[in-house]
């Protein structure tokens, strides 16, 4: 079956990553689609949180880590010498297993990254870019009368909601889902759900997940990856109902993982 015309953001070539002497990543190739959910899926230490992290060179602050091959934003490699690691961070934001808010309150947190990006920026735009960042983040209607309260005192969902809402704030093409909702209960899961399909109409989506049932109710592209290698890759209906690999099915089957 042919695949859909998709514009992509990330083009992937040839990555093979190293732990030290341990090979992690395998001649990875890919297209990332861009206003799409693409969702990575495999078992327990596959790699996929490794290739997730890559996508904006997190893997940067562990210094035994090594990578070769490319990743280009926009035709520009983000491994370049000459790539500015802040902005290109900017544009490919992340969340993570655990939210993380700071120690600050909420209307802090989401202003934190306007303010570093530019100093001057008047307190009418930023109360404007945090109540459009909540807004986007289906959490203002929780939290717009205690937007001084300490972000510490919301809910596990809630925090997870405002770390989305931190990373909007400051515009990014492509947001990094790292298991966004290991942590949380089936109703504010539900929620990051809704929201990430949400999401997908302004921005292009990775999430990894352990959670089969998710990767299917909210991906359209899937990878699945195994032992490091990207086993198979294509739109989720093709991956889910007719994938080429046994291996895929065997795993989508819960026979192992
Ligand atoms: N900072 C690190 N230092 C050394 N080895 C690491 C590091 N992070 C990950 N690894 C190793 O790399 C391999 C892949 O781990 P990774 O977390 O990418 O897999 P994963 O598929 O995301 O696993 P999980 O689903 O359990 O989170 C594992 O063998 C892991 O132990």
């Amino acid at each position: 079956m042919q695949e859909k015309e998709n514009h992509s953001k990330i083009t992937v070539s040839n990555v093979s990553t190293w732990y030290g002497a341990q090979a992690v990543l395998k001649d990875i190739n890919m297209k990332i689609r861009e206003r799409a959910v693409t969702g990575f899926i495999g078992p327990s230490g596959c790699g996929k949180s490794t290739f997730l992290r890559c996508l904006n060179r997190l893997n940067d602050l562990v210094n035994y880590f090594r990578i070769e091959g490319e990743i280009t934003l926009h035709g520009e490699n983000i491994y370049s010498p000459d790539t500015d690691v802040v902005l290109m961070r900017r544009k490919i934001g992340m969340v993570f297993q655990q939210p993380n808010p700071f120690p600050m309150s909420i209307f802090d947190n989401v202003a934190f990254g306007p303010r570093e990006h530019n100093r001057r920026i008047n307190k009418k735009e930023l109360e404007d870019i945090v109540e459009e960042s909540l807004k986007k983040a289906n959490l203002w209607n929780e939290v717009y009368l205690k937007l001084n309260d300490s972000a510490l005192n919301l809910s596990g969902g809630q925090q997870q909601r405002l770390c989305i809402a931190r990373v909007l704030a400051v515009m990014p093409e492509i947001i990094l889902f790292d298991e966004p909702c290991s942590s949380l209960d089936p109703a504010s899961t539900a929620k990051i759900e809704e929201l990430m399909t949400e999401l997908k109409n302004s921005y292009s989506v990775v999430v990894v997940t352990h959670n089969l049932g998710q990767a299917k109710r909210i991906s359209d592209y899937i990878g699945f990856f195994l032992n490091g290698r990207l086993v198979e890759y294509g739109p989720a209906p093709e991956i889910i109902n007719s994938p080429r690999e046994k291996v895929t099915s065997d795993y989508l089957e819960g026979n192992f993982g």
